[in-house]
């Protein structure tokens, strides 16, 4: 009989993180556990700390204090192994822009080859799913160049899909992406929460970050609050973060987020 294997709690778990930009401390203190195989959304204003924060939970960032991913301090794993089981995607991310689509979504699949091989069956398999579930299949022979800013965003999610890591690290996906593309987008967050894979989003689109599973809300780069999505504390916790300059309300089974605007 095959032993039960449980997944961590915590996908990824921060003790006492603090990090520096330039002689400017961001980060101060965090503590904070994000559970596996769900979503959370880290959400605060502008200069909150929110993408110093994820970058220093991608080990992309010098820090003081502990960062483990799925159980395992992050200076534990191999650059490989890493970037197998974790997959980024940056705010304003350069790309060459005279590489495909195909060969740029490609690139996701790096931390699976050996040097200088070919890719595998399995590999062009992922980069086809990848670039299906962002409708970006259809360019694969097209530039990057030639894409606009929302399509492009698009190609780059499928890059970070093809890893098909365990742990997914977004930051502002939703840059550029219309409306129906932002609803392409949860859908395809959900499906991979009903994988079992854990994504992790900056987000500004305070009413889409609602339907994630927890948030983590931030301010001057410590978090205020985390909790359920669905929490009153939650929302009040968010009004509070944004100087009580927006509400947030129920509507057809859904959250939405309104301005308060000033009498
Ligand atoms: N190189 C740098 N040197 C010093 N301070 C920096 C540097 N880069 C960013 N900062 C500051 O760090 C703080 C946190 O930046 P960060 O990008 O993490 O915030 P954020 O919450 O993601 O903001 P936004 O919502 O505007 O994207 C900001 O006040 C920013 O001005």
């Amino acid at each position: 009989m095959t032993a039960a294997v449980h997944a961590p709690a915590a996908a990824l778990e921060a003790r006492d993180l603090s990090a520096r930009l330039g002689e400017a401390a961001i980060l101060h203190d965090i503590t904070l556990a994000l559970p596996s195989g769900r979503w959370t959304c880290i959400v605060g204003p502008n200069g909150a700390g929110k993408s110093t924060l994820l970058k220093a939970l991608a080990g992309l960032l010098p820090h003081r204090g502990s960062v483990a991913l799925l159980g395992r301090s992050l200076a534990d794993w191999s650059s490989r192994q890493r970037a197998q089981q974790l997959s980024w995607l940056g705010q304003n991310e350069g790309s060459a822009d005279d590489l495909t689509v195909w060969d740029v979504a490609m690139l996701g699949r790096l931390p699976h080859q050996a040097w200088l091989s070919a890719p595998s069956e399995a590999d062009r398999a992922a980069v086809e799913r990848a670039l299906r579930a962002t409708q970006a299949w259809e360019w694969r022979a097209r530039s990057l160049g030639q894409l606009s800013g929302g399509e492009r965003q698009r190609v780059l999610l499928a890059r970070a899909l093809a890893v098909e890591a365990q742990v997914l690290l977004m930051d502002e996906p939703l840059a550029n992406l219309d409306p129906p593309h932002q609803a392409d987008w949860l859908d395809v967050v959900q499906a991979l929460v009903r994988e079992g894979k854990t994504v992790v989003s900056v987000l500004h689109e305070i009413a889409m970050a609602l339907h994630a599973d927890e948030l983590v809300v931030m301010a001057q780069g410590r978090v205020t609050h985390q909790g359920p999505c669905a929490d009153e504390t939650t929302h009040r916790a968010l009004e509070a973060v944004f100087d009580q300059r927006i509400t947030v309300h129920q509507l057809q089974g859904q959250w939405v987020v309104l301005p308060r605007l000033r009498p």
